[in-house]
């Protein structure tokens, strides 16, 4: 058998932290082991690929910027585009997982897989959970099946697609889940099986590019909560936002002092987003007034992927008709 060359990218995450002991899984210092010695740790995997290790960053994937976006962008189309590599793994933390893996998603333009993986114990714990999900990733990495099939997410045993997967349980293992859509496929035994594909627009068939960019377009995120006035939509156009996604109620529904502010900003030409802070479902276009005030849907993109979304929409336009396109296909 050929083994199939492929990258890992390690940025950091809690797939390479330390605690102080083995008991623990909280408190530990994210992002201190080196891919080096990550890799060394899972030597099974050189059964399945031939595989190089680069450090990106190595952080605590709260400290996400979007210059490492950039770099793993830049430095994933350089890689895909060689013929001698077959597919990249990029280690991370989960916390912002769901965003990267959906800012690659649409901005890396290649067939060849591209895996996210980390873990929610440290490398330190007892049982940690980090070794099983870098093996799998690299197993779904050279899968000729996981081609075509744009960003994933493998952990815990499950295949996500990057549109869709996101956290749900703070320290669970199996916090990774797509809920409207459920899981593209499985890890059994370390054999990858899929069932789906992604419909939606990506990678390939992307139309965003950030060749060249060096700095993305500032979008806030405002969280509903009951008595909301609207008082934080002046401060992110205080703050030169050129888009707010608005976390609203259930169906993107919000508050009638908040959509008089969020009215007024997008008068002035921000860009405004609906999504939820409910944990599932599509965000409609509902009703009349939400669309006379130019405000566009987030579909089933929760806020943080719709902000991906926005940022790189209005890289290319402002335009509400050509934006609501844009959340209606990726
Ligand atoms: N489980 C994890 O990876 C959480 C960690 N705080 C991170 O995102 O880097």
């Amino acid at each position: 058998m050929i083994k199939k060359h492929i990258y890992i990218l390690a940025t950091g995450g809690t797939i390479a932290g330390r605690a102080a002991s083995e008991e623990a899984t909280t408190g530990y210092e994210a992002g201190a082991i080196g891919v080096a010695d990550l890799l060394a740790a899972v030597p099974e995997i050189r059964r399945y690929a031939e595989v190089e290790g680069e450090q990106i960053a190595a952080i605590d994937s709260k400290d996400m910027r979007e210059v490492i976006w950039l770099r793993l962008a830049a430095r994933c189309n350089a890689l895909l585009s060689r013929e001698d590599v077959d597919g990249i793994v990029i280690t991370h933390g989960t916390d912002t997982m769901e965003e990267t893996a959906y800012f690659l998603h649409l901005t890396v333009h290649s067939e060849k897989p591209i895996v996210l993986t980390g873990a929610m114990r440290p490398a330190t714990a007892m049982s940690a959970d980090g070794p099983m999900n870098l093996l799998q990733a690299v197993r779904v990495a050279a899968d000729d099946e996981a081609a075509g099939k744009g960003v994933l997410i493998v952990l815990n045993g499950t295949i996500e697609s990057a549109r869709d997967a996101v956290k749900t349980h703070t320290t669970s293992l199996d916090t990774f889940r797509s809920p409207e859509m459920g899981a593209l496929g499985s890890v059994q035994d370390g054999e990858p099986v899929f069932y789906r594909s992604p419909l939606r627009r990506h990678t390939v068939h992307s139309a965003f590019s950030v060749k060249g960019v060096t700095a993305l377009p500032r979008v806030a995120i405002l969280y509903a909560h009951a008595d909301d006035d609207g008082f934080l939509v002046a401060a992110a156009q205080k703050a030169g936002c050129q888009g707010i996604v608005y976390a609203g109620m259930g169906n993107g529904s919000i508050p009638e002092r908040v959509e008089t502010a969020l009215a007024e900003a997008a008068a002035e030409g921000i860009a405004v987003v609906r999504s939820t802070r409910s944990a599932a479902g599509r965000v409609t276009r509902a009703e009349a007034s939400y669309e006379a005030n130019g405000f566009i849907a987030s579909d089933t993109l929760n806020p943080a992927k719709a902000r991906v979304l926005l940022q790189l929409a209005l890289l290319k336009t402002s335009d509400t008709a050509s934006i609501r396109t844009m959340f209606s296909i990726y």
